[in-house]
């Protein structure tokens, strides 16, 4: 079971369909949550794509439980909101439901000119302290997470580095 969650217009209704359907196409904005399954490298996923609007983020918690990784969608070109996306995942990160749960912040638009390279997205998110396998216990504010945290960048729409994200989602899982 894996999430989907990010600020609306990131891209994760256009993921979940590449995922499944091997094409995108333009969706309205996610109401409540789209749930579809797919399966990758013989791992069946069950996808929980939420919507990202304000309206529906009170929705992301209800499924913390249940999943064993989740994939943060950021907008790489919507500079203006990356403040706001840093937020939200910060809130993610810090969560002790999701303290065990694999993350992977995927940088997506990367095909758009101007879109922030995956470095500069790691710094503005100031997520640099808390990549890799296991953190460092001496992080006061995200020390605490018991699970890999991976950043990689990609273009939903170009389908650029969407089958490499999700190998990664799946090395954690399987
Ligand atoms: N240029 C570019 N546009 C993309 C890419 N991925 C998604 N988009 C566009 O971004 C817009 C939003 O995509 P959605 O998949 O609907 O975004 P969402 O995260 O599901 O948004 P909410 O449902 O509101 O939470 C659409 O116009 C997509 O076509 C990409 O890789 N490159
Ligand atoms: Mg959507």
């Amino acid at each position: 079971k894996v999430l989907f969650l990010g600020l609306d217009n990131a891209g994760k209704t256009s993921l979940l369909n590449r995922l499944k359907l091997g094409a995108v196409s333009l969706y309205a904005p996610t109401t409540r949550v789209n749930i579809e399954q797919f399966s990758i490298g013989g791992i069946v996923f069950t996808a929980f794509d939420v919507g990202g609007h304000e309206m529906w983020r009170h929705l992301w918690s209800d499924f913390y439980e249940t999943v064993d990784a989740v994939v943060f969608i950021v907008d790489s070109a919507d500079i203006g909101r990356f403040e706001e996306a840093k937020e939200e995942l910060h809130a993610l990160l810090e969560d002790p439901s999701l303290i065990s749960v694999p993350f992977l912040v995927l940088g997506n638009k990367q095909d758009i000119a101007g879109a922030a390279p995956l470095p500069r997205l790691i710094d503005t998110l100031e997520i640099r302290g808390v990549l890799g396998e296991r953190v460092d216990e001496s992080d006061e504010e995200l020390g605490m997470r018991k699970s890999a945290v991976k950043a990689m960048g990609c273009s939903v729409l170009k389908d650029v580095g969407v089958e490499e994200a999700m190998h990664w989602v799946c090395s954690q899982i399987a």
